[in-house]
């Protein structure tokens, strides 16, 4: 391995990205000022619209069969993005009807560049098998300085395509395809408890629970697959949890007089930068800040791997059970394959991807699971039932404590189905990553892609569809997946780890967490919402880096004493 430290070797990068002259700040800071109202965001956004469709207007190639694809309403939707709607409504008001109808939809996005949303089964195998036909867009390839492309990195295992995403995938590999140990996960759930019961009312005013959920799979993902505890549930002030929500977290405040939730956006997601990126090379104010705290969670990420590759010059042993971080370390710096190695820059790419990856989807679920096991105490008491009787409470007297085992959680069809009905619902990816079409492609249904444009596959159009779910295919009914026969039903229906070989590789990982932690929860307390909950018509998202149920308090309720 090399002598000098990695944070060393990336010394001024971050520098060289943030200087430059900043002469023209005085002529866009008008621009900004003016960006910060909705009114002046949208003006400019027609603007821009405009003009972008009329230099465009010419160069559209069209070949037979694009122009039959349906449009969406493009202009509520930027209308809808601009003025900070969530994904739900942008879908309901800009596309559901195209898609639902069709499995197609044509939209303008601003500079006028034509998006195609795919939603049926049929689409979802083609796109996810052909990977040669639908590669996937490398986002920091166009814009390496916007504050977005710079948090998701380069080229890592979700953004390359071809061999290089098969050297990212051969090193990942070892890591997943083994079996958990539930161990983790039953501390973890542990943890939680304590936390909720050392909250002041959680009894009476609730526990928000989507933040100490994330604390939940952050700490478990550190221990199970980086080695690392990152003690955020024990900790408030967690510094990888600061330094991460400083950039990723949508806020939600609840209006004490109306009970409606205003919504703030994410550092990464604030619509003005993706509208004017060049505002990323030179941030200023506030902006500024925001990248600053992008370089402080990367120095902290780049400790992280400088401790542990320290710890493994002191240690030089090799193990079949290495995990995550150690493996991506040693291919780092492989001398017998240097094929094979990963860059520097690549390692902290997938250590930022796996820390986003690994734990804020599964966070995502274990709080909607959460949020409508609240909402549905039929639900909440049949999954209850099972737990208690596979787990031991009812057939024979376990310790209170009794931690599940991977054989205990393999005897809970319902809560699994629980868990699948919630993935549907509310999948964490609404969307899966973009593709870009390599050449036109003929849908064989009168429809044709064009090369190069940008393709979305609409996992949450699918899954909401009355065609492939019935009449209640909108309606919280675990009972559904009882009745699929076989774990192949469903199999392009179902999507929310995506399929094929880009599929998740944590999706074990992550049902199994859930499992653990929902079957410790219902043992252990019964949930309910307090009756001034926004959520009580259903979940509201806040619009952070992945949408998240929006100051979901949950009043717990002890079920028995130890
Ligand atoms: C509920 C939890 C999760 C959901 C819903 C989810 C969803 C997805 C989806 C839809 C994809 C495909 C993305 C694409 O097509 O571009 C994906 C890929 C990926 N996921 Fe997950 N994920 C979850 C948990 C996890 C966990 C726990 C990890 C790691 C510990 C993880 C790591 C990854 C990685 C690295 C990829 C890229 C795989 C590749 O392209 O080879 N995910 N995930």
């Amino acid at each position: 391995m090399q002598g000098s430290s990695i944070s060393a070797s990336i010394k001024g990068t971050n520098a060289a990205l943030l200087g430059g002259s900043v002469n023209i700040r005085e002529m866009y800071r008008r621009l900004l000022s003016q960006m910060r109202s909705k009114t002046g965001r949208v003006g400019i956004a027609i603007t821009l619209f405009l003009i972008g469709f009329l230099l465009k207007r010419k160069s559209i190639r069209e070949p037979k069969g694009f122009k039959s694809i349906p449009s969406g309403n493009s202009g509520v939707d930027i209308w809808y993005i601009i003025t900070g709607r969530s994904f739900r409504e942008r879908y309901e008001a800009g596309m559901k009807s195209s898609l639902e109808d069709k499995g197609i939809v044509k939209m303008r996005s601003l500079f006028s560049t034509v998006i195609v949303q795919l939603a049926t089964p049929e689409y979802a195998k083609l796109i996810l098998t052909r990977i040669d036909l639908f590669p996937k867009s490398i986002p920091a390839q166009v814009r390496p300085y916007s504050l977005f492309n710079r948090f998701m990195g380069g080229v890592n295992l979700v953004f390359s395509n071809g061999d290089v995403w098969r050297r990212h995938r051969k090193v990942a590999n070892p890591a997943f395809h083994k079996s958990w140990d539930t161990k983790v996960f039953a501390l973890m759930a542990d943890r939680f408890c304590a936390k909720v019961e050392s909250t002041p009312d959680y009894r009476t005013a609730g526990v928000e629970v989507d933040d100490l959920f994330k604390r939940l799979t952050l700490d478990a993902l550190g221990l199970a697959v980086f080695g690392y505890d990152f003690e955020s549930i024990a900790d408030p002030d967690g510094k990888y949890v600061v330094a991460y929500n400083g950039i990723t977290k949508g806020m939600a405040v609840v209006d004490e007089n109306t009970r409606k939730l205003n919504y703030l956006n994410a550092a990464i997601m604030k619509p003005q930068y993706f509208l004017f990126p060049f505002l990323d090379k030179y941030p200023f104010g506030s902006r500024l800040k925001e990248h600053r705290q992008l370089n402080h969670f990367d120095s902290l990420i780049y400790r992280l791997i400088d401790e542990r590759r320290e710890q493994l010059q002191n240690s030089n042993t090799s193990s079949e059970q290495d995990d995550l971080l150690t493996l991506m370390i040693k291919a780092c710096f492989d001398e017998e394959n240097p094929g094979q190695r990963l860059s520097v820059q690549e390692l902290r790419d997938n250590m930022m991807i796996f820390f986003v990856a690994g734990h804020d989807t599964t966070a995502h679920a274990l709080a909607c699971t959460l949020g409508m096991l609240a909402l549905h105490p039929e639900v909440q008491d049949k999954a209850r039932l099972e737990v208690l009787t596979a787990l031991g409470e009812i057939s024979e007297e376990r310790p209170w404590d009794y931690q599940p085992t991977i054989k205990d959680i393999q005897t809970l069809p319902y809560l699994n189905c629980v868990i699948k009905e919630i993935l549907r619902l509310y999948p964490p990816l609404t969307m899966l990553p973009m593709r870009v079409a390599a050449k036109d492609i003929d849908l064989q249904d009168g429809y044709v892609i064009p090369e190069g444009t940008p393709v979305f596959l609409n996992i949450y159009s699918i899954h909401h569809n009355k065609r492939y779910w019935g009449d209640n295919a909108d309606s919280f009914w675990p009972e559904r997946f009882l009745q699929d026969d076989s774990n192949n039903a469903r199999f392009w229906e179902w999507l929310p780890f995506s399929n094929g070989s880009r599929s998740c590789i944590g999706s074990q990982f992550s049902l199994i967490e859930q499992r653990v932690v929902l079957s410790t929860l219902l043992k252990r307390f019964e949930f309910s919402l307090p009756s001034d909950s926004p959520h009580r018509d259903g979940i509201k998202f806040s619009r952070g880096f992945f949408e998240h149920p929006a100051e979901l308090k949950i009043i717990f309720k002890r079920r028995r004493t130890a």
